[in-house]
């Protein structure tokens, strides 16, 4: 087996007013291609910021990270850019849809920036298994929020990734809705070797991962 993401010793610092705060302590963590783990833990212990260093959204003050077999902490934005294009998808609370596209150009636009092929096969594919298909012209503003993150599910699949980091994807959703959404991220995923790191609050959700991983105050306990 090999390593989707593998965190050592990282840090996460930021300066305050009042001295420096470590959001991450001596982060270590190694987790293998096409497994699911979630990562769960009181409000502020970390779990956000533990998966924004993962993704490389954000730089450790310290220590090392891989991603899919490469190191990232100190990669260009453009060479991150490069690595994570169609092979590392995000989901987030609060969907990132863009307002301004359909449902289907929401799904199909990143295909076409990856460079993929079929691009608009595979859209309404996506948009199909997350029972969308009616929606496909519908902008974000006409959809339900459970809509908007199916919408932002196929999104997040369509390019087939190898990992999917989701942070909080139920955390606006009522229990059926989301509900809904935990399932199809698990179903979506199973069957294939696409690696999900989870952040939510949500223990039953949790649960469903392979691995739970538990934070307190910037550290994995
Ligand atoms: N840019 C920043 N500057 C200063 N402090 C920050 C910054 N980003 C996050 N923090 C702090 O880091 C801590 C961890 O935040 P993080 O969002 O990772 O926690 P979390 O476990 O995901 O919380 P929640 O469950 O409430 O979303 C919090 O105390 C937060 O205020």
């Amino acid at each position: 087996m090999t390593s989707a993401l593998e965190m050592k010793n990282v840090w996460l610092t930021f300066a305050a007013a009042d001295g420096s705060l470590d959001v991450l302590k001596d982060i270590s963590i190694d987790i293998q291609s096409g497994s699911s783990v979630a990562i769960v833990g009181p409000s502020g212990s970390g779990k956000s910021s533990l998966i924004s260093v993962a993704a490389g959204l954000e730089k450790p003050s310290r220590g090392e990270v891989s991603l899919l077999g490469e190191r990232i902490e100190a990669l260009s934005e453009d060479r991150l850019a490069r690595l994570r294009r169609g092979r590392v998808s995000m989901v987030f609370q609060s969907f990132h849809l863009l307002e301004t596209m359909t449902a289907f150009d929401n799904v199909r636009t990143p295909l076409e920036i990856a460079g993929l092929d079929c691009v608009e096969a595979r859209a309404d594919e996506w948009l199909e298994r997350v029972g969308l298909s009616h929606r496909r012209l519908h902008y974000p503003g006409q959809l339900s929020g459970g809509e908007r993150q199916r919408v932002a599910v196929a999104r997040a699949l369509a390019s087939d990734p190898a990992v999917i980091f989701a942070d909080e994807p139920t955390g606006n959703l009522d229990a059926e809705s989301g509900r809904g959404v935990a399932d199809l991220l698990f179903a979506l995923t199973g069957d294939r070797e696409t690696t999900l790191v989870l952040v939510t609050h949500d223990t039953e959700f949790a649960s469903r991962a392979a691995r739970v991983v538990h934070m307190r105050d910037g550290r994995i306990e």
